[in-house]
């Protein structure tokens, strides 16, 4: 069992804004010790509002970014330029690290014909080219997941059946309950490819979410409390997502 780790922070702000600065250590250090970093980016305002600190940050270069591979947990399946689409709400991170050589993995678009299942497994056959001999998936250094009200991280949400789906690293996940509802998702065996997972709650909104998933019941019940790093498990919070007894 990896070593799992609670950090709370005053709020969402200031949470953004630490984990900004642990992350860039935590990119720096892979890179110290392999060379290169694998960072999987996650949707939501948690998630946007880290990226948003990341670019902002004055240590941000210390990473060098031409050996940064940065990949999606999740993508709602819309068309390329939707204002929905995670990459692009992550734009701004993104225009800042292209040209810094980042090499950005975004999952594909909807483009009005492909199916989700075949765009799913178009994503799936991008991280096994990035894999080791034999591997269907690069080790990641850091998963970055925000939790939902509900639970749920990436797009695998409690008692949805791409949840407990392993044969595939990436699924097509339809009748999501948070809009839009098809969206493309890592599967939870794919999440567990990380050293490092990172899961980002802010706001009374996430704190029964929080102090359920922190009693490990089980996927089905609690996506959020299922995933963990291989070497860590940090919980990124803020005071308003603590409390709740369980
Ligand atoms: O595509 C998505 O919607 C996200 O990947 C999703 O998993 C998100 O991280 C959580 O729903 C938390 O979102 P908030 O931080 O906005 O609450």
């Amino acid at each position: 069992m990896s070593g799992e780790l609670v950090l709370v922070h005053r709020d969402a702000a200031l949470l953004a804004q630490a984990a900004a600065a642990r992350l860039l250590t935590a990119l720096a250090d892979a890179q110290a010790a392999r060379g290169t970093a694998h960072l999987v980016l996650t949707g939501g305002r948690n998630g946007n509002a880290l990226l948003a600190a990341l670019a902002a940050h004055p240590a941000r270069d210390a990473v060098d970014w031409a050996h940064v591979d940065l990949w999606w947990g999740d993508e709602r399946y819309l068309p390329a330029g939707d204002p929905d689409r995670n990459a692009v709400q992550a734009a701004a991170f993104l225009d800042a690290v292209r040209p810094l050589g980042a090499r950005v993995h975004e999952m594909p678009p909807a483009d009005g014909g492909t199916p989700a299942e075949a765009a799913a497994d178009r994503y799936a056959a991008d991280l096994a080219a990035a894999a080791a001999p034999g591997a269907q998936l690069p080790v990641f250094d850091v998963l970055l997941l925000g939790v939902g009200p509900d639970a749920h991280v990436a797009s695998l949400f409690p008692g949805h059946p791409g949840t407990e789906r392993t044969d595939a690293t990436v699924i097509a996940v339809h009748d999501s309950p948070k809009p839009p509802p098809t969206r493309l998702s890592l599967t939870l065996p794919a999440l567990h490819h990380a050293r490092q997972v990172w899961l980002l709650a802010a706001g009374e909104d996430k704190a029964d979410a929080v102090a359920l998933a922190r009693t490990s019941p089980g996927a089905a019940t609690a996506p959020a409390g299922a995933v963990h790093g291989t070497e860590r498990t940090l919980w990124l919070l803020d005071e308003a997502a603590v409390g709740k007894p369980a």
